[in-house]
């Protein structure tokens, strides 16, 4: 934070400086609009002027009735006075009326715009957030939360952009207003009465709208309390943690920390709103109740060269003026905060750019573009190193593999070795830091990488389970291919699925979650199946290379013994990539690589690397009698 302004010189320098901040934040929202449509934005704009001249036209008409009371009394009913008395108590009724017309009008068009700009900035935020080829800039937590956030708002509406577009077109009612209630008291009393009332209000404004910049500044420093709040709300209420939470107990302990945390990032939030609302409203009392006395003083002292009517609204135009000086909470608070999802969304979109821009830097031969060729000899890591973002230590400092074409390649090592990364930098969801790999000596680097990854069919370790039917879980290993039921039917048949979704209520089209109607529940192993099922599916699709991490994880023992080689004669002449922490399911591969510390140690075939009594002999023992154990 900077040093407090302390002269008048540099006060005056900070104000210019609030001033154009705050114009260029205005002009942000407003560069919003035209995302709603040119006619309902101009609908909005007519009823807020209408709205904001319909309680000017109620003042004077008021004053003008009050003023022609004794006259109509005078004169009796049906006289001429009379008549007038009448006809401008109607403009004022006719004003009053249409004011309360108005309004739910004016909340219906801004509810519409509201809702265009924040699906405009929705799908802004699906571009940034999907524009990522690899996932290296969501690493950066703060600005992954900031999205996050910035997706919340819009789902939710509350302080949103498309609030914030509405709160300031809000503003025309209000400065309406302002304008002619100045402009009454002007016209009929005296322009410099009108200057220092209006003076006075834009000044107490400003103050307020000082601390709710604060306010939200507050807010947006707190956000990550805000987040922790969310997490604990989610786990308590979710149905990922509900087992866990009822068998151990966890239910006092969520409930306190739930607490805890509301109270920490809530009482900071009181503190500031306190100062906020409570202080202005002080000052804004003796300055309104001043200027308030000085001018009824003076309307007073001079009262005699007005007339009644003058009177009246001079007075009413003058309290109608200072109430202008209040909070206003349908444009305050959301033209304040509303651009913060907004904001997140341009930021995270800038540090894509900045991330792809500096990779770009490094790696300069990368940008010329080749198609990617049929695999014919080997795909290798050269000096691969590796890091991930923010962190010290390197997974991988020069690994060399090679994967043969054509031939079944099993990665093994111990929790933490780097399979999984390995993976990730073979589908280019992350660049080697330094060295490369290589398809057939071209750096994988220089092609298109949706083409790359068209020819890659990976199933994670943490492979996704879509709340979508068998058929597309399966299909959705190769998008953008024609509806192949046959196909989908096939690999759904030699994965061994056949029997459980005869099961299902309707087949291959039964949606996969309990929650959806006529939806079914896997279990873990189903599911595991189903993935493969996609890999196998992608292979079929015209991908070359399929890489399967931990599959077995969920498999029965039975089938994890006979995996591998059931596998391999499904994925036929493909380039096969087996991860896997258990040394005893990738036995019969034609080449096992052991990864230790970021480096290959041993490789070479069962048997060899058996006899050569090493690492791979020592854990494959190991393992093998836990598993002959559990067989057994
Ligand atoms: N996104 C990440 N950011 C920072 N470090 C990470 C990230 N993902 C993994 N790591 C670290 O990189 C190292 C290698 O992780 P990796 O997941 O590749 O291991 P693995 O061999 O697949 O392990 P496992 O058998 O447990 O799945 C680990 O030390 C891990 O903590």
């Amino acid at each position: 934070m900077g040093r407090r302004p302390r002269t008048a010189r540099e006060r005056f320098a900070a104000w210019g400086n609030t001033a154009r901040e705050q114009f260029a934040a205005r002009w942000d929202i407003a560069r919003l609009l035209p995302h709603a449509g040119h006619g309902l934005v101009a609908a909005l704009v007519g009823t807020d002027l209408l709205l904001g001249c319909l309680p000017v036209v109620f003042t004077v008409a008021t004053a003008a009735v009050l003023g022609r009371v004794p006259a109509a009394v005078e004169a009796g009913v049906g006289s001429g006075a009379w008549h007038s008395l009448v006809a401008v108590f109607a403009v004022a009724a006719g004003a009053f009326v249409a004011g309360q017309l108005l309004s739910p009008v004016e909340r219906a068009l801004g509810e519409l715009v509201a809702r265009r700009v924040d699906g405009r900035v929705f799908d802004e935020l699906m571009a940034a957030s999907l524009r990522s080829t690899g996932l290296g800039p969501l690493e950066d937590q703060r600005a992954l939360d900031a999205l996050r956030s910035a997706a919340r708002e819009l789902e939710f509406g509350v302080q949103s952009p498309g609030r914030a577009a509405t709160g300031l077109l809000a503003l025309i009612a209000r400065y309406t207003e302002l304008t002619g209630c100045a402009v009454a008291i002007g016209v009929v009393f005296s322009w410099p009465a009108a200057t220092a009332l209006v003076v006075t209000v834009l000044l107490f404004r400003h103050g307020q709208r000082g601390g709710l910049r604060r306010y939200a500044m507050t807010r947006s420093r707190l956000a990550a309390g805000r987040r922790e709040v969310d997490y604990l709300r989610d786990l308590a209420g979710g149905a990922a943690a509900a087992k866990e939470i009822r068998v151990f107990g966890l239910l006092g302990w969520l409930r306190q920390r739930l607490r805890d945390t509301h109270l920490r990032h809530l009482e900071p939030l009181w503190a500031e709103r306190r100062a906020i609302y409570l202080w202005p409203f002080v000052r804004f009392s003796v300055v309104g109740l001043v200027v308030t006395g000085a001018v009824f003083a003076v309307v007073g002292a001079t009262a005699h060269e007005l007339t009644l009517t003058g009177f009246v609204l001079v007075a009413t135009s003058a309290l109608g003026l200072l109430r202008l000086a209040e909070h206003y909470p349908e444009a305050d608070l959301p033209t304040a905060i509303g651009m913060r999802a907004h904001d997140a969304v341009r930021r995270f979109a800038e540090h894509v750019d900045a991330h792809e821009q500096e990779h770009g830097q490094r790696h300069p031969g990368t940008a010329l573009r080749s198609p990617v060729p049929e695999p014919v000899g080997a795909i290798r890591f050269e000096r691969v190193a590796f890091r991930y973002p923010g962190q010290d230590r390197p997974v991988f400092d020069g690994l060399d593999l090679t994967i043969p074409v054509g031939r079944r390649t099993a990665v093994v090592g111990v929790n933490g070795a780097g399979k999984t990364t390995l993976v990730k930098l073979l589908a280019r969801l992350y660049e080697p830091t330094a060295g490369r790999i290589t398809l057939d000596g071209v750096d994988i680097r220089r092609f298109p990488v949706d083409e790359w990854r068209a020819r890659l069919g990976v199933i994670f370790q943490d492979f996704v389970r879509y709340e979508a039917s068998v058929a597309d879980n399966v299909g959705l290993g190769a998008v953008g291919s024609p509806d192949d039921r046959a196909t989908i039917r096939e690999v759904v048949d030699s994965v061994g699925l056949t029997e459980a979704v005869a099961r299902l209520p309707r087949g291959l089209d039964t949606p996969l979650a309990r929650h959806l109607t006529g939806g079914a529940e896997l279990s873990g192993g189903q599911w595991q199946r189903v993935a493969l099922a996609r890999a196998l599916f992608a292979l079929r699709r015209g991908c070359r290379v399929v890489v399967l991490d931990e599959p077995t994880a969920s498999l029965d023992v039975r089938a994890e013994a006979g995996f591998f080689e059931e596998f391999a004669g499904l994925a036929g002449s493909a380039t096969t990539l087996l991860i896997s922490h258990r040394f005893s399911t990738v036995r019969h591969a034609d080449l096992i690589v052991v990864l230790e510390h970021g480096r290959v140690t041993e490789q070479g075939g069962h048997a060899d690397l058996l006899a050569r009594d090493g690492r791979y002999a020592e854990l494959f023992r190991l393992q093998a009698d836990r598993f002959a154990d559990a067989a057994g």
